[in-house]
């Protein structure tokens, strides 16, 4: 291992300064500009501590001799009109406290080798700490990795108050890193703002990702408040809950326990949890459960009993008891009781929607209303069972209309496109069918049509209009993408009786 000695990093400086009184100092200063001692974070003058009368003003290196012969015969000339005024050595040590991370790290590690300036810094913008550097310390550098993790924790404190380095490669389906601590506090739990927005996590259990935050803004910007949202793999809500905060109410699903947790705390944090509702299981089988029909009427009245059945808080009833698994055990300080799903639920049912096929707007290309809709979501007091005034209420039933669905797993999310061959009932389903939203890789060798070829051969139906958005580059022949296209009608079940059916 390699050790760090402070010392090593002590540079002895033999310096001349000029003792003056202190009230000429100011004019002085104008008049030795350029010829001063001047290094960041250094002041040029310092007091004396044999004379409060007088202070030091310490010159460049540059100035080398006591005569002050290196500065010019007319500046000195109107230095000594200004004031009396001695020449002095003065001694400075710039020690391990003075040097730059980068400074030190350039002097510790072999030529050659990069020096990892930059690093994922998870920083809470408030005055309480636990702020985290996340470095990638590659395998050249592993040898320093400690020394390189002390420097900056040490450069950084206490703005950074642990340093973790990133193990091996991510390959658990939460994709969250295995990380070792290399200095600091062995404590992940921290705190990230967001457009305005606040999330709490835990570095080592959930997965989260600072560099997104444009990309969740602006696929957020494309919804409309009282749209229908479901998020796939929602993570810990970055795209919930400033959905939510627009007055979306969002079905928000991830198969990590610990990342749906947070969601929870993310949610009641941005009062936002009446219109958030957490699920925890895979995406296909969400999806499937959320959007399907609950049941099979084979004759008209019986449809009606079936969807009045499943309407509004029944039905939210009913999701909740089948659909929204186990209540996640919360480790963390925040109260969640009143995040208990009945609460969700019972909050659900004032909710205002008017849905994007209902409303008068016009939509660009890739989603996007155009103009702002009229209707502003209800949002209500724990308790209160108010609807907003002048608002359409409706049953947000989603397997009668979802507006957006966000699929953010990029290595694997067109695979599970698969889950909508078959799963909207056109006869049941309002207005136009969601925007699916699917984010994916694309390699240099990669083309967009092969990769609509892929989505089209999943959902068993041609895509219409796709608009792709380059999100990130992630490696030097990969980039992230987001597809954004409305479900092809071609996946529906058009399930009308024939009239043979009805006549039997
Ligand atoms: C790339 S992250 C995206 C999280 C969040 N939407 C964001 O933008 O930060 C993918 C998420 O999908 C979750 N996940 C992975 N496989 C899943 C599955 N089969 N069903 C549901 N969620 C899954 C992971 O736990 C992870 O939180």
């Amino acid at each position: 291992m390699v050790e760090l000695e402070e010392s090593k990093f002590d540079v002895h400086l033999k310096l001349w300064a000029l003792r003056i009184p202190r009230e000429h100092c100011k004019a002085a200063m104008r008049i030795l500009n350029g010829h001063l001692f001047d290094r960041p974070r250094l002041k040029p003058i310092t007091e004396d501590p044999t004379n409060e009368k007088t202070r030091y003003m310490i010159f460049s290196e540059k100035v080398k001799t006591p005569d002050l012969s290196d500065i010019s015969a007319q500046k000195l000339a109107e230095l000594k009109g200004l004031c009396q005024f001695e020449v002095a050595p003065y001694s400075l040590t710039l020690g391990y406290s003075y040097w730059s991370a980068d400074h030190i790290l350039k002097q510790i590690l072999p030529p050659g080798l990069e020096v990892p300036s930059s690093f994922e810094t998870i920083v809470k913008e408030s005055c309480v700490v636990r702020h985290i550097a996340h470095l990638n310390i590659t395998d050249e550098l592993l040898p320093y990795k400690d020394v390189i993790a002390k420097v900056i924790y040490d450069k950084n404190y206490p703005r950074i108050q642990t340093v973790v380095n990133k193990v091996g490669t991510i390959t658990n389906e939460f994709r969250v890193p295995k990380f070792e601590i290399l200095a600091g506090k062995d404590d992940m739990v921290t705190e990230v703002k967001q457009y305005g927005a606040t999330f709490k996590l835990d570095y080592s259990l959930v997965y989260w990702n600072s560099r997104l935050e444009h990309e969740h803004l602006r696929l957020v910007s494309k919804f409309q408040s009282g749209e229908t949202v479901c998020d796939m793999f929602a993570g810990i809500g970055p795209f919930a809950i400033p959905a939510a905060q627009k007055g979306c109410a969002v079905y928000a699903n991830d198969l990590n326990p610990d990342s749906i947790r947070y969601l929870k705390i993310n949610a009641e944090i941005s009062k936002v949890d009446h219109l958030v509702f957490p699920y925890n299981m895979d995406a296909r089988k969400f999806i499937s459960q959320l959007i399907a029909v609950p049941c099979n009427g084979s004759n008209a009245e019986a449809e009606i009993d079936c969807s009045e059945k499943f309407s509004g808080q029944a039905h939210r009833e009913k999701l909740s008891k089948e659909y929204e698994v186990k209540e996640v055990p919360d480790r963390t300080s925040c109260n969640t009781a009143v995040l208990g799903d009945s609460s969700v639920m019972e909050d659900m049912s004032v909710i205002c929607v008017k849905r994007r096929a209902e409303s008068s707007q016009e939509e660009g290309e890739d989603g996007s209303a155009v103009n702002d809709g009229v209707c502003v979501a209800g949002r209500k007091k724990r308790g209160a069972n108010k609807k907003v005034k002048g608002c359409e209420s409706l049953n947000t039933k989603p397997s009668e209309h979802v507006d957006h669905v966000i699929m953010n797993l990029p290595a694997s999310a067109l695979e599970f496109l698969d889950a909508f061959r078959g799963l909207i009932r056109r006869r049941y389903w309002k207005g136009s069918l969601p925007w699916i939203h699917c984010y994916c890789f694309i390699r240099a060798s990669e083309t967009e049509d092969y990769i609509i070829s892929v989505a089209e051969s999943a959902l068993g139906a041609r895509v219409q209009n796709p608009v792709f958005h380059r999100v990130r580059d992630v490696a030097p022949n990969k980039a992230m993408f987001c597809l954004s296209f409305r479900l092809p009608e071609e996946t529906c079940i058009d399930d009308i009786p024939s009239l043979s059916d009805r006549e039997s």
